[in-house]
């Protein structure tokens, strides 16, 4: 299955790839947080769902539950890159900026996957300059360069998603959100503005990062704000 976030992708978020059937209707890909899953290789094993599967194994270091040595953390990343379904890997840049995490960016693009490259803040949205700068380096590394910011003002927002279109201006292909309360209106506004990926849990009562709007709001929002059509 493919994956090339040319368009906006609203991935629906589980740690529980049976799930999807609830999702199919509403969403473009899942995202599978094998990091808050029991055995997430067999999971994917046995996935028979439609939609494809962007893979996620989030580090206890970057706000995930995944707490392996970073080799074995990064090498159930790219076993999972070399199941059909999984059309897309997330890797965070603080890896992909060491040779361990390159390699297996490489290991999984050869597997025919599509990596994010994801960076997270979840105390504040930093300055301008270093929100492009980011942005930049994660969709050079990456195929798609993700950043999750946490909003504390309308003005942090604002400035996230100024970044967003500066970026894409550049021709970088990258994701924004901001995450908290004041950042929750990013979710939908940021896709006019660029971004290729909005995440929603599959079910409402396990979002995965704090302001995520339910899947099918934000389907709503996000197809009204861009003029399109509903699915
Ligand atoms: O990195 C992200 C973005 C996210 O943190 C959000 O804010 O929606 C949700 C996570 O599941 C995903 O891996």
């Amino acid at each position: 299955m493919d994956l090339t976030f040319d368009s906006f992708v609203l991935a629906a978020s589980t740690a529980d790839v049976a799930d999807e059937p609830a999702a199919r209707d509403v969403a473009d890909a899942v995202e599978f947080r094998m990091d808050l899953a029991a055995d997430p290789l067999d999971a994917l094993d046995e996935y028979e769902g439609s939609l494809p599967i962007l893979a996620t194994n989030r580090a206890s270091w970057e706000g995930g539950e995944a707490d392996a040595p970073e080799p074995d953390r990064l090498d159930d990343i790219v076993a999972a890159a070399e199941f059909d379904a999984v059309a897309a890997v997330d890797i965070e840049l603080a890896s992909l900026r060491d040779e361990l995490g390159s390699d297996a960016a490489t290991s999984a693009r050869a597997a025919g996957a599509t990596v994010v490259a994801s960076v997270h803040d979840f105390e504040r949205t930093p300055a301008r300059s270093e929100l492009t700068g980011l942005l930049h380096e994660a969709a050079t590394l990456g195929d798609v360069g993700k950043l999750a910011v946490t909003a504390q003002s309308n003005a942090d927002a604002l400035r996230l998603l100024d970044a967003t279109r500066t970026a894409t201006e550049w021709g970088d292909s990258v994701a924004t959100m901001a995450m908290g309360e004041a950042g929750r209106h990013t979710r939908a506004v940021a896709p006019v503005y660029g971004s290729k990926i909005g995440y929603a849990p599959v079910d409402p009562a396990n979002a995965t990062a704090p302001g995520q709007y339910d899947a099918q709001t934000l389907r709503s929002l996000v197809s009204s704000l861009s003029g399109k059509p509903d699915v």
